[in-house]
C-alpha cells in the first residue's frame, strides 16, 4: 500500500480517537446547568482542573467558596467528573449523618493493590464489614493496653528534642515528629519496634513518604485516563515507585508469619491491631468475592462478620501505617509550631499540664480532662486540617434542603475553606484557642469544624491520634518550650497538594522559665 495512504489513515484514526476522547471527557459538563446549580464554566476535557492546578487545591477551594458565598451548593469539574461542593452546614450534616445510607462511599480513585483494599477506599458492605472488624482496635481497653508503646516512643522523642535543645540547633518538626508517629503506629499496631527516631534515614518514613508523594501521579491517571482504570493493573503498570508497596506488603506478611508461628508455639496472644486482623483472616480464601454464599453466611452467623481476605488484611495494615503516621505528625508538628509563635498560649498550656501532671510521666488516665490542650489542638486542626476536602458519592437521587442531588454525583465538603471562613471564625488566620471554649462552641454550628470528618464514615483512628498527640505534647512541654528562631519561615506556604509546609516547620527548643 502507498505510504501516504497509511499515514493518512493513521492520522484519521488519531483524529477520530481524539474526538471520541474529547466527547467522553466532556460528556457530563452540562450537568450543573441542567440542575440549575451555579458552577464554573468548564473547558472541554479539563473542566476546571487547569484553574485548580494553577491555584493549588487550597486556594482554589477558598476562591470558589468566596465566589459562591450566597449559595448553599456550587459545582466545578475535576476534568471529566462533576463535583458538587456543599457550603451549607446543615446539608453537610444531612449528608454525613442523616442520609448516610445514601452517601456511604467516597469518590472512586484508582490506586495499586493492596491500597485499593484500604478501609478508606472500600465500598458498601465490604466497607461495613471491614470497619466493624477493625473498630475494636480503638476501644478504651485496647488503647490502655497500647499505652506503654506510646510512652516508650514519647521518651525517645523527648530525648531527641532535649539533645537539640542542648546543642542549640533548630529542629524541623514535621520530619522529627513523623519518625515518632511511625514508631508509635508500628509498635501499637504490630508490636514491632522500628526505631525511626534513632535511625538517620528510616526506611519506613522514606517509603511512606513516597506513597504520599505519588499523589500527583494518582491525580494524573485518575483525572485524564479514567477509562484505563481497569486496564493498568492487568497490563502490569503501577502508579507507585517500584518496591514501595512491596516494602509494606513484606512488612505485613512477615509480621503475620511471625505472629502465626508464635501462636502455634503456644505463646500468649498480643493485643494489637495485627492480632485482630489475624483472627479475622481465613486462609483458604484469597478474596471475599471468591467465597460461596453458603460459606459466607455460615461464617457470618458464627462470627457476626465475614472473614477478611489476605489483600484486605494487607490493605488495612497499610492504611493503619499511612493514615496513622502522616495525619498525626501534621497535627502535632503544626501545634508545636503555632505554640512557638504564641508564647502566651504555650505558657497557659504548660500551666494546665503542671496542674494536672506536675512532673509525673503522662499516663492514659491523666490525659483526660486537659481542656486547654483540647482547645489548642482543635484550633491547630482548624487552621491546618490534614483532611482538607472530604467527599461522598450519592447512590440514589435525593433532595436535601431543596437541592436535587442526582445518583452518581460526587459531593465534597470544602473543609479548608469552611475552617478559614471569616464569617464563622473572625480574624481566621489568628491562632486563638479561645474559639473552642464551651461558650464559644455553643454559638457556632457544630459542623463548622470537621477535622475528623463526621458520621459513620468519620476517622476511625481519632482516639488513638488524640492520645498520641496529647502524650507527646505533655511530655515535651513539661520540660521545654518551643520558640521561633532565625530558621523559622513565616508565613507558612503550604505544599501544593499536602497539608505540609513547603519551607519546613523550623523551631528551637529552650528550657522552661519559672519552672
Ligand atoms: C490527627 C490525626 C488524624 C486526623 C486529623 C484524621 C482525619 C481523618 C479524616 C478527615 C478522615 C475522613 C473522614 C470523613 O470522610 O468523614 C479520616 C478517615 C480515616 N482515618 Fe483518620 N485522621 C487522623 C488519624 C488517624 C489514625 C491514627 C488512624 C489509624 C491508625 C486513622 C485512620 C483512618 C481511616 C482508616 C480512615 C477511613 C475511615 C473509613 O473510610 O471508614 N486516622 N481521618
Amino acid at each position: 500500500m502507498d505510504l501516504s495512504w497509511i499515514i493518512t489513515a493513521l492520522l484519521l484514526l488519531l483524529v477520530g480517537l481524539l474526538i471520541i476522547y474529547v466527547i467522553y471527557m466532556s460528556a457530563e459538563h452540562g450537568i450543573f446547568k441542567k440542575l440549575k446549580i451555579p458552577s464554573l464554566t468548564p473547558v472541554p476535557v479539563f473542566g476546571n482542573f487547569l484553574k485548580e492546578l494553577k491555584l493549588g487545591p487550597f486556594m482554589f477551594q477558598e476562591e470558589l467558596y468566596r465566589t459562591y458565598r450566597t449559595e448553599k451548593v456550587y459545582g466545578y469539574f475535576s476534568c471529566k467528573t462533576p463535583i458538587l461542593f456543599i457550603r451549607d452546614l446543615d446539608m453537610i450534616r444531612d449528608i454525613a449523618v442523616k442520609h448516610f445510607s445514601n452517601f456511604v462511599n467516597r469518590r472512586d480513585f484508582r490506586v495499586d493493590e493492596p491500597l485499593d483494599h484500604m478501609l478508606s477506599m472500600l465500598k458498601d458492605d465490604h466497607w461495613k464489614n471491614v470497619r466493624n472488624t477493625v473498630s475494636p482496635t480503638f476501644s478504651t481497653g485496647k488503647l490502655r493496653r497500647m499505652f506503654h508503646h506510646i510512652s516508650d516512643s514519647t521518651r525517645t522523642l523527648v530525648e531527641h528534642l532535649r539533645e537539640q535543645k542542648i546543642s542549640g540547633k533548630a529542629v524541623e518538626l514535621k520530619h522529627l515528629v513523623s519518625c515518632y508517629t511511625m514508631d508509635v503506629i508500628a509498635s501499637t499496631g504490630f508490636s514491632v519496634q522500628i526505631n525511626s527516631l534513632k535511625e538517620e534515614k528510616s526506611d519506613f518514613v522514606l517509603k511512606a513518604k513516597q506513597i504520599w508523594d505519588a499523589a500527583a501521579r494518582v491525580v494524573f491517571v485518575n483525572f485524564f485516563l479514567p477509562f484505563m482504570n481497569k486496564v493498568w493493573s492487568k497490563i502490569g503498570i503501577n502508579i507507585y515507585p517500584n518496591g514501595t508497596l512491596d516494602f509494606f506488603k513484606s512488612f505485613v506478611d512477615d509480621a503475620l508469619k511471625n505472629r502465626k508461628e508464635a501462636t502455634n508455639k503456644g505463646q500468649s496472644k498480643r493485643n494489637d491491631f495485627l492480632q485482630l486482623l489475624l483472627e479475622s483472616e481465613r486462609e483458604d480464601i484469597t478474596d471475599n468475592d471468591n467465597m460461596s454464599i453458603d460459606e459466607a453466611q455460615e461464617l457470618e452467623i458464627s462470627t457476626g462478620r465475614k472473614p477478611l481476605s489476605h489483600t484486605d488484611i494487607q490493605g488495612q495494615a497499610i492504611i493503619f501505617l499511612l493514615a496513622g503516621y502522616d495525619t498525626v505528625s501534621t497535627v502535632l508538628s503544626f501545634t508545636l509550631f503555632l505554640l512557638a509563635q504564641n508564647q502566651d498560649c504555650c505558657a497557659r498550656l504548660q500551666e494546665e499540664i503542671d496542674d494536672k501532671l506536675g512532673k509525673r510521666i503522662p499516663s492514659y488516665d491523666n490525659m483526660q480532662g486537659l481542656a486547654y490542650m483540647d482547645m489548642c489542638l482543635n484550633e491547630a486542626m482548624r487552621l491546618y486540617p490534614p483532611g482538607f476536602q472530604l467527599d461522598r458519592v450519592c447512590n440514589e437521587d435525593i433532595v436535601i434542603n431543596g437541592v436535587l442531588i442526582p445518583k452518581g454525583m460526587t459531593v465534597s465538603f470544602p473543609v479548608f475553606a469552611i475552617h478559614r471562613d471569616p464569617e464563622i471564625w473572625p480574624d481566621p488566620m489568628r491562632f486563638d484557642p479561645e474559639r473552642f471554649s464551651q461558650e464559644n462552641r455553643l454559638e457556632r454550628h457544630p459542623y463548622a469544624h470537621l477535622p475528623f470528618g463526621q458520621g459513620p464514615r468519620n476517622c476511625i483512628g481519632m482516639r488513638l491520634a488524640l492520645l498520641e498527640i496529647k502524650v507527646a505534647l505533655s511530655a515535651i512541654l513539661q520540660e521545654m518550650t518551643p520558640i521561633t528562631c532565625s530558621e523559622t519561615v513565616l508565613p507558612v506556604r503550604l505544599k501544593f497538594f499536602q497539608m505540609n509546609a513547603e519551607d519546613g516547620l523550623w523551631i528551637k527548643m529552650t528550657d522552661r522559665v519559672n519552672h
